[in-house]
């Protein structure tokens, strides 16, 4: 397979470095830079905890895709900088793979209208494992028949961003097939400030923060007598790892943004 020149953002984080061993593991990545908050010059061999690659550091991104012409950014770093680093991306012509979440509709179609004046591939995945992909393909045929539904999505309690970018995600792939629809009592009140979560066309999205808990969601229907949960569950970040190498082989192939890899799976 022809070698794909590859930039990761945020080496350090818990999907950078997982994203890190990937490139490790697959013959024709080749990490040619890494972009850090700090350690501008150094290699990514002299950083804690990694392993002993002569990569430049670079804190920097036009700098970095300047002297080291990448071809794919791969993005793992957190929604304010996920922002700067697409549209840097783009501007110098690398074909961004964001696994960074926390994009608005309204940013998507900016985004991708920038992609297509540029003519070049770009990915934003909400979800890289593909079983998250299947829950929520699930849930979209499910809210074709069960539109009363709630989405409840788990996290660890570093994460900046609520709702993640699956639950989002979800909601939007089943506003698609759903009609926009009042859910629980017309005179509901919360008597507590965000009791019944954030809402998307009449849908409610619940995010639970918690140390201990890796990526989990739970998505549940309800109709008379019955109830539908549709759940995945990342226990690890290698759950994570095929979406990666499949976004980046697949970026290349793009001249325009794909929203969420269920475009890209069959
Ligand atoms: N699409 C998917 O399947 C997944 C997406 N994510 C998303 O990926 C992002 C990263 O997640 P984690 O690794 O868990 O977070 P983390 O907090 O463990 O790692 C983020 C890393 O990015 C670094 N960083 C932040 N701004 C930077 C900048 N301007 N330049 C260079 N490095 C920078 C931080 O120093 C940190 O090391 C989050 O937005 C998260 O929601 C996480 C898991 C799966
Ligand atoms: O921050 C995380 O951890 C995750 N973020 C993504 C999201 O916001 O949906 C994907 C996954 O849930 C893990």
């Amino acid at each position: 397979m022809k070698e794909i020149k590859i930039v990761i953002a945020g080496p350090r984080g818990n999907m950078g470095r997982e994203a890190v061993q990937l490139m490790q593991d697959t013959e024709h990545f080749n990490l040619v830079a890494v972009i850090d908050r700090k350690h501008e010059g150094k290699k990514l061999s002299e950083l804690d905890g990694m392993p002993p690659l002569d990569v430049p550091v670079y804190t920097e991104i036009e700098t970095c895709f300047t002297e080291t012409q990448p071809e794919v950014l791969i993005d793992l770093t957190s929604p304010e900088s996920g922002r700067k680093h697409i549209h840097a991306a783009l501007e110098y012509g690398v074909r961004p793979v964001m696994g960074t979440t926390g994009f608005t509709q309204e940013e998507i179609i900016q985004l991708r209208q920038k992609t297509e004046e540029k003519g070049i591939g770009a990915i934003i995945a909400p979800n890289f494992a593909i079983g998250a992909i299947l829950m929520m393909k699930f849930a979209q045929t499910a809210a074709r028949y069960m539109p009363d539904v709630e989405i409840m999505e788990m996290h660890h309690d570093r994460k900046l961003d609520a709702p993640s970018g699956t639950a989002y995600k979800t909601a939007q792939l089943m506003a698609e097939v759903r009609e926009a629809k009042i859910q629980g009592h017309q005179d509901e009140e919360e008597t507590m400030e965000g009791a019944r979560g954030a809402e998307l066309e009449g849908m409610r999205i619940h995010s639970i923060r918690l140390p201990g808990l890796v990526a989990h969601q739970e998505v549940l229907f309800g109709g008379p007598g019955q109830t539908l949960s549709i759940r995945h569950d990342s226990i690890n970040r290698a759950s994570f790892m095929p979406g990666v190498r499949l976004s980046v082989e697949t970026v290349l192939t793009l001249d325009t943004l794909v929203y969420g890899l269920e475009h890209i799976i069959e």
